[in-house]
């Protein structure tokens, strides 16, 4: 079944400055030798051809050619979103794992990592975080999976080290409206069925023009035209501009306020914040493998804990045996591994463990601490005690492993250990 799928909209910005550049540098070369005033105009009218056919290009995701080699440089570098949600969830995490990232003004867009010494912050917009990781300006980059699917496309240089940051957590799917023609359309068979024509396609607006592309021709529909917007998308429908559309959606509220509802299998992607790294430079740059290293145990350490809780309990019994038993024969109060129990000295025993009082601590996960407390009680603990958990570091992330394979290497000779 072919798709015709067209694309209209503002020719939109060169969205990289290397395939403008492409665009610039031939109209750069063309007016380097003097030229008479008619033979200038053409050729400056070329330069301006291929500057709109760069930026239709651009906005078709298609990017300028990479340079044959990664440029040498002696620093590493990682980019951060320099704006938005992103960039304050990004900051956050990074404090969360003791790496806070010092950017005394907001209009400053580099800065540093103390407990990273080697490594630069880069602070970018989310879409450039993406281009600037394919291009090697950057090593590292932490971004939104959507991004990188519209962005990265699928691009081979780049890897994702973590796709799980907890942060950002949306997903890419089709507004509907809710009333109308579509009133009745509530699964994309339905919407596919509708008696689309090259006359009268169907119209979808998104920012996503590369996955948008994918999405319906992988799906079989004919007849779709995608338009393009910067942002409010939810107003199109209402306007008359478009159809429907497909942007992010978190809660819904945006939708549910524009009368657009979620249609069955108009789901595309899940997307949260992620960080991803050049192939090439984890391969070609000392040194970055190592902070990868770091960087991958930090994270992975610090978003496991901080789904538990550390729950310390007095417990009286037999024996240490007796009440680990207890609370073992209770699901739920194994904790990761099993209770901790260890004698109670309290003033009155002069030195001596208090008789038959034991504290145990348990690690219970956060979306079950009442009802495990209410059990701990049942099992006649007292005194419950609750703490966060900042970390848990446990043997060597698969998430690391899983890096080495996907590189092809071991970690023989890294400074890791
Ligand atoms: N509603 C949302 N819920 C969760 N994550 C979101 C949401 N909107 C955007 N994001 C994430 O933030 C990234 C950047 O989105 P965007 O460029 O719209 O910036 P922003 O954080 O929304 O700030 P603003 O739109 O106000 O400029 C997206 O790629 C996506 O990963
Ligand atoms: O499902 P919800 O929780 O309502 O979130 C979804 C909205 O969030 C984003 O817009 P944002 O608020 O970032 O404004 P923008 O369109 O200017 O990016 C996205 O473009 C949706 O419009
Ligand atoms: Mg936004």
């Amino acid at each position: 079944m072919s798709t015709q799928l067209q694309q209209r909209g503002a020719a939109v910005p060169c969205a990289s400055r290397r395939a403008c550049r492409l665009g610039s540098s031939s109209s750069a070369r063309s007016s380097s030798k003097p030229l008479g005033s008619a033979a200038a105009r053409r050729q400056d009218a070329r330069a301006a051809a291929l500057q709109v056919v760069c930026s239709l290009n651009n906005s078709a995701g298609t990017m300028a050619p990479k340079p044959a080699k990664l440029e040498a440089r002696e620093t590493l570098r990682l980019a951060l979103p320099s704006k938005g949600r992103m960039a304050e969830d990004t900051l956050q995490l990074l404090k969360d794992c003791q790496l806070s990232v010092v950017k005394p003004n907001p209009r400053q867009y580099v800065a540093r990592i103390s407990q990273l010494p080697g490594l630069e912050v880069w602070f970018q917009r989310a879409t450039d975080v993406v281009r600037k990781i394919i291009y090697g300006d950057v090593d590292l980059g932490i971004v939104g999976l959507d991004m990188l699917a519209e962005i990265g496309n699928d691009d081979p240089d780049v890897i994702i080290l973590h796709d799980a940051l907890d942060f950002g957590q949306c997903h890419l799917a089709l507004g509907v409206p809710m009333g109308g023609r579509f009133a009745a359309v509530n699964t994309l068979e339905e919407l596919r069925a509708m008696p689309w024509s090259e006359q009268a396609p169907l119209r979808v607006v998104t920012g996503y023009q590369n996955i948008a592309r994918k999405f319906f021709a992988e799906k079989g529909f004919e007849h779709v035209v995608l338009l393009s917007a910067d942002g409010a998308l939810e107003a199109a429908p209402a306007m008359g501009s478009a159809d429907i559309i497909l942007d992010l959606v978190s809660t819904g509220v945006t939708l549910r306020e524009n009368n657009l509802k979620q249609i069955e299998g108009g789901t595309i992607m899940h997307s949260e914040g992620a960080l991803v790294a050049n192939r090439r430079a984890l391969l070609e740059r000392p040194g970055l493998l190592e902070i990868c290293h770091e960087l991958i145990e930090r994270l992975e350490a610090h978003l496991t804990a901080d789904k538990y809780y550390s729950v310390i309990a007095n417990m009286r019994g037999e024996s240490a045996q007796e009440v680990s038993k207890r609370l073992l024969d209770v699901p739920g109060l194994a904790g990761l591994s099993g209770p901790t129990v260890s004698p109670v000295f309290t003033r009155g025993t002069s030195g001596g463990a208090e008789p038959h009082l034991f504290a145990a601590v348990i690690c219970v996960p956060k979306k079950q601490l009442y009802p495990a407390v209410k059990e701990i009680r049942r099992v006649g603990g007292s005194g419950v005690l609750v703490q966060p958990m900042t970390y848990i570091f446990d043997e060597e992330p698969a998430r690391w492993t899983q890096l080495l394979e996907t590189l092809g290497i071991t970690a023989d000779g890294l400074n890791i250990k």
